[in-house]
């Protein structure tokens, strides 16, 4: 079938399960071919490919509301509502986004990106229909992966609570992007092997009711052996006891047993949770049998080997530089305990978790527990080494301020893939950390500028034992600068003068620094002579340095690959403000006041205006024109 004609999924409808089998054997091959160019999140979308065909056939979307949790496995959900054709820009600039976008189609009803948030909105969606009056089917789609995070379980208690008709369709790959990790996860396992609980209890029920009514022993062995089922079948009881009907395990790639449980799903009175068993990669063989992780988002592939298409010899990862830092510095340091929210492979912790297994924590999609389990070691004199990303850090904001930062407790924050991340797009985008942790007391915010300083930065952070200390670094790979041998403390709030320059100071950190130099280089030919301040400590400031630049009358110009608002140019302004530096002109060059779409970081800088000529163009309007040197 040709997969870019479809235009609406309601051609679903007529299809007998032979043409669906077709069908899913249709999209599993496009999908293969596409990511094997555009790389995605391949794994778990291969595992809902008849999942998804079914609730379009049983449902009738968009009236009725499929909201994908995460979102990341949304691509058949895509293809069924007509953007197949798109697929060729899939997570490019301008092009098809990787999660659902309601401006793209009326069907991606809920947007999605961070984990754990659909069982909420599912939940106000209801509430608005039984407000209204309208009679739609409801219908999250969430991962065991993001079962775990506290969102769900939050809204687990409410949808219970209020008993709305809704069908939360769990599917259940025991994988997150590792292998699914916590005590839900068992409760899982146990209902993944139990059989049908719904129909044994139904038949059960139905069974005990022929029996002509007898009192004494034979009712109350009917009595002890539901009892006992039930017993047997422990973790149907784990969603019915929380109020929801429960019905499952169903085959997630058996249209026969979808079809079946979907259909007596909507006959059922108040919340319904289908526990869906899938298989994550399913169809492409080295994602298939993946056991870590590696193929749940990829870049290209090779498809006939599974070979990953990475530009050779790169420079070790960012990730990698941090976490293999901090591994070293374990071997010698017993306070040191790892901890990741479910991205042990994002976060490059393979190495300290086989070497320091009883000191590595995966605490699956939890942010926040995450944040104030640090918390918890770091009042025992532990340090713990909380290596998370900066946009799954705002989830935990509350745990920074009030558990960790009010209490002065010595927790390294490393937080990965700050900046632009790129394909992911503006739901995973690292530019607000700057803005909501510059004013939280007691927190040290830093950002190396290459690798070596970065690895002194690790050094600096384990070594300080005055309180939270945050190092940010960004996705992807460092310089590829020589890394010294013997590792040091930076001193806390000092910054380094990495160019002289007499008309005008550059003060940046990090990603933006070769970009500062270069451009440096370029106005010097134009007899312009620029300071570069490499201002890598963005709280505290150098204060000291700071007021030498004030009272030099230079024009300052900051610059961060971070959102302006509140950021490290704000900062330089309240300085200038609180201290009197009325006069000197300052102007900031960042991440404006909207949410950056998805794209290479290269086309997103350009887009924003973060680039070398850009900042040649602002340093110009900054300063005199000066006349050429004879
Ligand atoms: C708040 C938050 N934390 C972490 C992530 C990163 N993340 C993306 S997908 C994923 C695993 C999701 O597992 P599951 O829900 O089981 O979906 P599957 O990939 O197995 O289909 C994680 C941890 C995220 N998107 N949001
Ligand atoms: C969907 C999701 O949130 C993760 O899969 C995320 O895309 C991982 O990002 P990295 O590729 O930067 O590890
Ligand atoms: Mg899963």
């Amino acid at each position: 079938m040709n997969l870019t004609e479809i235009k609406d999924p309601r051609f679903l409808k007529s299809m007998s399960t032979e043409q669906l089998i077709q069908l899913s054997a249709d999209i599993r091959q496009f999908l293969i071919e596409k990511l094997s160019k555009t790389g995605g999140h391949i794994g778990p979308n291969l595992g809902v490919v008849e999942l998804t065909i079914a609730l379009h056939k049983v449902f009738d979307s968009p009236k009725d509301k499929l909201l994908w949790d995460v979102g990341h496995q949304s691509y058949v959900h895509k293809i069924l509502t007509g953007r197949a054709g798109e697929f060729n820009t899939l997570r490019q600039y301008k092009g098809l986004c990787g999660f659902p976008k309601r401006s793209e189609s009326e069907h991606d009803v809920w947007e999605t990106g961070h984990s754990s948030t659909s069982l909420s909105a599912a939940m106000g969606m209801a509430i608005a229909r039984d407000l209204k009056g309208t009679n739609e089917y409801i219908v999250p789609i969430i991962g065991d992966g993001a079962l775990t995070g506290g969102m769900a379980l939050e809204a687990l208690n409410h949808i219970g609570h209020e008993k709305k008709d809704m069908i939360v369709v769990l599917n259940d790959n025991e994988m997150s992007i590792a292998p699914n990790v916590g005590a839900l996860h068992n409760v899982l396992g146990r209902l993944r092997t139990a059989g049908k609980y719904q129909w044994v209890k139904d038949e059960l029920e139905m069974l005990l009711k022929k029996i002509p009514a007898v009192g004494g022993k034979l009712a109350a062995t009917a009595e002890r052996i539901k009892d006992s089922l039930k017993y047997l079948l422990v973790s149907g009881v784990f969603f019915e006891e929380l109020g929801f009907t429960y019905l499952g395990p169903v085959n997630g790639h058996d249209f026969d047993d979808l079809f079946e449980n979907l259909h007596y799903a909507k006959k059922i009175k108040g919340p319904v949770l289908l526990h869906v068993i899938t298989k994550k990669g399913k169809g492409y063989h080295p994602a298939e049998n993946d056991k870590v992780g590696t193929w749940h988002g990829t870049g290209p592939y090779k498809i006939e080997t599974g070979d990953f298409l990475k530009p050779v010899d790169q420079a070790p990862s960012w990730s990698e530089l941090v976490s293999e830092t901090v591994r070293k510095l374990a071997r010698t340091d017993s306070r040191i305990v790892a901890i990741t929210p479910a991205m042990p492979v994002g976060s490059k912790l393979e190495g300290f978790a086989s070497e320091f297994p009883d000191r590595m924590y995966d605490v699956g999609i939890a942010e926040q527990h995450a944040t104030t389990l640090a918390a918890g070691l770091a009042t025992q004199g532990m340090k713990p080494f909380l290596a998370i990303y900066s946009t799954f850090l705002q989830r935990a904001y509350d745990q920074v301020v009030h558990d960790v930062c009010r209490q002065n407790l010595n927790v390294f924050f490393a937080i990965d893939r700050a900046g632009l991340v790129g394909a992911d797009g503006e739901t995973h985008q690292g530019v607000f950390d700057i803005a909501f942790l510059r004013h939280v007391p007691n927190l040290v915010l830093m950002m190396p500028k290459d690798e070596n300083e970065g690895q002194h930065m690790v050094y600096t952070a384990i070594q300080y034992d005055d309180g939270p200390i945050a190092l940010r670094f960004p996705r992807g790979n460092g310089l590829g600068v020589k890394m010294d041998a013997e590792l040091r403390t930076i001193p806390i709030g000092t910054w380094e003068v990495l160019r002289e320059g007499r008309d005008i100071a550059i003060l940046t950190f990090g990603t933006t620094i070769p970009m500062a130099l270069e451009a440096a280089e370029k106005l010097a030919k134009e007899n312009v002579s620029v300071k570069v301040v490499n201002a890598r400590f963005i709280k505290p400031m150098d204060e000291a340095m700071l007021h030498e630049l004030f009272e030099s009358n230079m024009p300052l110009l900051t610059i961060e690959e971070a959102a302006l608002q509140g950021g490290f140019g704000s900062a330089v302004l309240e300085f200038a403000h609180d201290h009197g530096y009325h006069q000197t002109v300052i102007q900031r060059m960042g991440i404006p006041d909207r949410f950056i779409e998805h794209g290479s970081v290269k086309e997103l800088l350009q887009e924003i205006g973060l680039t070398t000529v850009h900042v040649v163009d602002r340093v110009k309007t900054m300063i005199p024109r000066k006349q050429k040197r004879a």
